[in-house]
């Protein structure tokens, strides 16, 4: 709550002198969406920041509100702390009560908030703590905006996605995922799958960090200023703020996955799926298995292939698209075969031409090569800094011919993105890109693990990204 010390000089949309704590004030609702009185002290408060919904009991009426306690030297409460409280007013006849509900719901329903949301929960994800994340921040925040919730918990792998390919899409103003970023993935590729894709992809997807990762939870909060915490996430889902946000396709042969977060092969790929075994860690799992790969350091052989950003033009080699590449490797299994017709009703992937483009490549051993759609990887992982939810582009970077020490130094510098920085990395943006991934140096038997937004996508075949906003 605002303490102002100057009266506003706005006309009022409403106005009276109305009783607070037992003491008549003025109160006054501004166009701008702020409620201003006088406890002593002259108060405001935001209706798009501050109030999550109002109730009318009796002669009075409630403002539900939240803030947020700005950390100070004598606070003990950490910053992206909040505290709801009401604030109870009684307008000064049964006219100014009418008047007053119709003017704040007037308001309220002016800034397009969700009404009615279908809410995933993942109770396997992370640290299995989902389920208590839900009932005990997230539920009691959604009822008190007033939103109308239907809750599903995932029950297994791919649940998520078999629900949003399946999904009565009219009877919601937006899907959300109290989950890690895997739950997310799941939904965008059931949206993409269905019939009517065009208008499912339009449907608003929140995410709440209870995951391991939460790198897309982490992006969206981060380019905002606030830290990734379960409250900032759902007052973001509360007061509808939305942003659109690139969908990378890749291809490998007849299949198709569609990745909002990012792909990797190599160093990256190898810590994020390989340390599954020690889930029961939580995210330290990550850091554990990082220095397990360290100490036995991996090289691939292999090639890539993109097509640069305007400005990235100098990175490799001039090249040719390597078409043959994507059409390798396609051994269809039966349940492969299944989601290929799945797949054949909902969105195609871009029809770019990709001959016609302007190919360059790098040529391997690599370390490490890594794709990413938005910044940060994981909570403590700010993959590509540069990158942009809806540029229409990937960055790229790439690790190679680099020495155990200088990697351990780059990856302590991953929490601020100091990594990109190092001789020893290729930072880029592309338009599309082909990965020819080969085998490890020194185990020529053994290929690495193509990764896409936490799941397995292949081991060693090739394969295209293209990317495309839907
Ligand atoms: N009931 C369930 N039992 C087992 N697995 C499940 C269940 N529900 C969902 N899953 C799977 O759990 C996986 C992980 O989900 P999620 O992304 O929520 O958590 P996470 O992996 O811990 O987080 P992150 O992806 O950020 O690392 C997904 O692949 C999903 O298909």
């Amino acid at each position: 709550m605002d303490q102002s010390d100057h009266q506003p000089h706005l006309h009022p949309i409403v106005s009276d002198r109305v009783t607070v704590k037992g003491v008549v004030t003025p109160l006054a609702l501004l166009p701008d969406g702020r409620l201003w009185w006088s406890e002593g002290l002259q108060r405001s408060l935001h209706l798009e920041k501050d109030v999550l919904s109002f109730v009318a009991n009796g002669p009075n009426i409630t403002l539900r509100t939240i803030q947020e306690v700005r950390a100070g030297c004598c606070s003990t409460t950490s910053a992206g702390s909040f505290v709801r409280r009401d604030v109870v007013f009684q307008p000064s006849s049964n006219e100014s009560h009418v008047l007053w509900c119709q003017k704040l719901r007037e308001y309220i329903e002016s800034l397009g908030r969700p009404k009615r949301l279908f809410v995933l929960v993942n109770p396997f994800g992370g640290k299995k703590s989902a389920k208590k994340v839900f009932w005990k921040k997230v539920s009691p925040l959604l009822s008190d905006a007033q939103i109308e919730l239907t809750v599903q918990e995932t029950q297994h792998q791919l649940h998520a996605k078999e629900l949003a390919r399946s999904l009565d899409l009219s009877q919601y103003d937006g899907i959300v995922c109290v989950s890690g970023d895997g739950i997310l993935v799941e939904v965008v590729n059931g949206l993409l799958e269905r019939e009517d894709w065009q208008t499912a992809i339009k449907i608003p997807i929140g995410v709440v960090p209870a995951g391991t990762g939460n790198g897309m939870a982490k992006s969206l909060l981060d380019s905002v200023g606030y830290p990734c915490k379960v409250a900032n996430a759902v007052l973001a889902i509360i007061r509808g703020h939305k942003r659109s946000l690139d969908v990378a396709t890749i291809r490998q042969g007849e299949t198709r996955f569609f990745s909002v977060l990012m792909l990797a092969w190599g160093l990256i790929a190898d810590i994020d799926i390989e340390s599954e075994k020690y889930r029961w860690m939580g995210s330290a799992r990550l850091d554990f298995y990082a220095i397990c790969r360290f100490l036995n350091l991996r090289h691939y052989t292999g090639r890539v292939s993109f097509v640069p950003a305007p400005g990235f033009e100098e990175h490799g080699e001039p090249s040719s698209y390597p078409g043959q590449s994507t059409s390798e490797g396609s051994n269809i299994d039966p349940s492969e075969a299944e989601n290929t017709q799945l797949q054949k009703l909902g969105y195609q992937g871009s029809n770019i031409n990709l001959e016609h483009l302007n190919w360059r490549a790098i040529n391997g051993p690599f370390v490490s090569v890594w794709l990413h759609n938005v910044p940060w990887g994981a909570e403590d992982t700010m993959a590509a800094p540069d990158a942009k939810f809806s540029d229409g582009y990937l960055d790229l970077i790439i690790v190679k011919n680099c020495p155990r020490l200088p990697l351990l130094a780059m990856m302590t510098e991953l929490n601020k993105g100091g990594h990109v920085k190092s001789p020893y990395v290729t930072y880029l943006k592309v338009k599309a890109f082909v990965l020819e991934p080969g085998p490890r140096t020194k185990k020529p038997e053994k290929e690495g693990i193509i990764d896409s937004d936490g799941e397995v996508l292949a081991r060693g075949k090739g394969l295209t990204s293209v990317i495309k906003k839907v």
